[in-house]
């Protein structure tokens, strides 16, 4: 359950995995592709989870065609402020909404600053219109190496003030942290937040290595720190929020069931952790949904939703200024 009196955050959502089908199907004809299916209907199953899927990397093959069809500057910047219409209508008053200009950039060889640059447009637009706060974190997808990444952190780079932290997204198991040290380094020399998607598809030494080594304040998902005590009493004590999105750990089989998701344990444990979406056009959910449904069934009661909920306004990228001024917009 949300509660109306606090502010409303959704702190790990995917701009580029929240592309919604009928922009796809606009897209795919205006500049002439072709897609799986030409119907509603008949192009869900293709950009939308329909059953669980076996692993994270089955799963991050739904978001393919939403960035296939970005065929122009233009096109990211549409979908871009369509990300912040969203965030509207679910209610959301303040969202970090992440996105990978290298992924998005891919198929169609566009200049990856010129993306970034796109969505910082598309997302200021959408701030004036929709009246949310947005800040944006820039990702490095590590499924495509190395050298990919350090082309989107170069992106995100120069466009520094449109963006407030840097990620690390993508294939966890295949590509480990360890190979993105001189990436962290400099984001952090930019003056750039930092998470990292840790301890999803790895185990709990993934979460130690993103704090330890590329200097994560915060951890998307971190499920796996319910396997190591001294690590969750570390997240406590150091304030290491952690961004959990439920419907999503299901949907890539991370969690085998949603009774047995760790959130409940996180939050008993004084761990600052949240309650997000991912990537929800992919997943066919929304935040009411995280909230009213798989948090209830995950085992929150409503005081540890209102935490959860409330913990998404103290490890947000805000300034304490900035957190002061948004809890009194809600309260009113
Ligand atoms: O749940 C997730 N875990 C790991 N990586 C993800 C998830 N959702 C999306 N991406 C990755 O983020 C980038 C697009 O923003 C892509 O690299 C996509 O694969
Ligand atoms: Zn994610």
């Amino acid at each position: 359950m949300i509660d109306l009196k606090l502010p409303l955050t959704d702190i790990h959502r995917h701009l580029d995995g929240n592309i919604r089908a009928q922009t796809i199907l606009d897209l795919g004809r205006q500049f002439n592709l072709a897609l799986p299916a030409n119907s509603l209907d008949d192009l869900r199953p293709h950009v939308q989870v329909t059953a669980n899927e076996p692993d994270l990397v089955s799963f991050l093959q739904k978001l393919d065609w939403g960035v296939k069809v970005l065929g122009d500057l233009n096109a990211c910047r549409r979908i871009a402020l369509e990300n912040v219409e969203d965030a509207a209508r679910a209610g959301i008053h303040y969202a970090e909404l992440r996105f990978s200009p290298g992924y998005m950039a891919m198929t169609h060889n566009l200049p990856i600053a010129g993306v970034v640059e796109a969505v910082i447009d598309g997302v200021r637009a959408g701030v004036k219109q929709y009246g949310v706060d947005v800040n944006l974190i820039g990702i490095m997808s590590r499924t495509f190496g190395e050298e990919a990444c350090l082309r989107e952190l170069e992106g995100l780079l120069a466009h520094r003030d449109g963006i407030t932290a840097v990620d690390l997204a993508g294939d966890e198991l295949g590509f480990p942290g360890s190979e993105f040290l001189s990436h962290f380094n400099r984001a952090r020399d930019a003056g750039f937040r930092i998470t990292v998607h840790a301890g999803e598809a790895a185990g709990p030494e993934s979460i130690w290595q993103a704090i330890r080594e590329l200097g994560a304040e915060r951890i998307g998902h971190g499920v796996k720190a319910i396997e190591d005590r001294a690590l969750m009493d570390f997240l406590a004590e150091q304030r290491i929020g952690v961004e959990s999105c439920l419907t999503s750990n299901i949907q890539t089989s991370t969690v085998a069931a949603i009774a047995n998701h760790p959130l409940k344990t996180f939050l008993q444990h004084g761990i600052l952790a949240t309650i997000n979406t991912d990537d929800p056009a992919v997943q066919g959910i929304e935040l009411a949904h995280e909230y009213e449904h798989a948090a209830p069934q995950a085992g929150l009661t409503a005081e540890e939703m209102r935490q959860a909920q409330e913990n998404g306004v103290t490890i947000a990228f805000l300034s304490d200024a900035e957190k002061a001024a948004l809890r009194q917009r809600v309260a009113g």
